[in-house]
């Protein structure tokens, strides 16, 4: 489904990765290796050289809005511009919001005065709504306690099988990795290195 080949930039480096629908590939890697980077390369968000193909058609075979469209980057801190968290949607969401663990009645609220952990999981939700082919998150439970993130993973986990989607995100915690990898992707060194896997 999402195939790179020869990817190269100052930063980083990857000679082949796949990836198929409705798989879970986590990309981990030190502090500063290049996650949030390497994602906004698969968002074509800054200059890269190689190829990228989703469905072997190339990103040029995309306008920009569309590529970003179908390979939608959600960044830990997203934007809110509407009056209303509700007006953000398409339709109502009221239980999905529930299931991740929040007062529906938030949909009413001014997004200004949401959490951060709000935000990130209401981010999510609105991604979902513009029917992504893959969902790039960036440390999509950096701001969840050990139950929301579980039930943050679990709605991930249903996208990802409901939608045929694949996720790609990235995680520092290990723990999460061995709950939710179909996929290992690791930066060592500047390259981007398919583990398999491997937990
Ligand atoms: N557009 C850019 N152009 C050049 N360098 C960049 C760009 N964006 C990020 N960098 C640099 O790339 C390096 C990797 O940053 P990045 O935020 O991707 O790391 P990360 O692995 O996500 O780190 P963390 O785990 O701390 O969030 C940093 O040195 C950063 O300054």
């Amino acid at each position: 489904m999402l195939e790179l080949q020869s990817i190269q930039t100052d930063i980083i480096k990857a000679d082949h990765l796949t990836a198929n629908a409705g798989e879970r590939v986590l990309l981990s890697g030190p502090s500063g290796s290049g996650k949030s980077y390497f994602l906004r390369i698969l968002a074509d968000l800054i200059p890269w050289q190689g190829s990228i193909q989703l469905d072997q058609q190339p990103v040029n075979g995309f306008s920009g809005p569309e590529w970003r469209r179908q390979v939608m980057l959600v960044p830990p801190e997203s934007h809110w511009w509407l009056p209303s968290v509700g007006d953000h949607f398409s339709h109502p969401r009221q239980a999905a919001v529930e299931q991740l663990g929040l007062d529906p009645a938030i949909l009413g609220r001014d997004p200004q005065y949401l959490s951060s952990g709000e935000k990130q999981r209401l981010a999510v939700l609105r991604a979902f709504d513009r029917r992504p082919k893959v969902l790039l998150l960036d440390e999509p439970c950096a701001n969840l306690d050990p139950d929301r993130t579980s039930l943050m993973e679990d709605m991930l986990t249903g996208w990802c099988k409901e939608e045929a989607g694949l996720l790609i995100m990235t995680s520092h915690d290990p723990a999460q990795r061995q709950r939710m990898a179909d996929r290992h992707w690791q930066i060592q060194d500047g390259h981007v290195i398919d583990q398999g896997d491997s937990q």
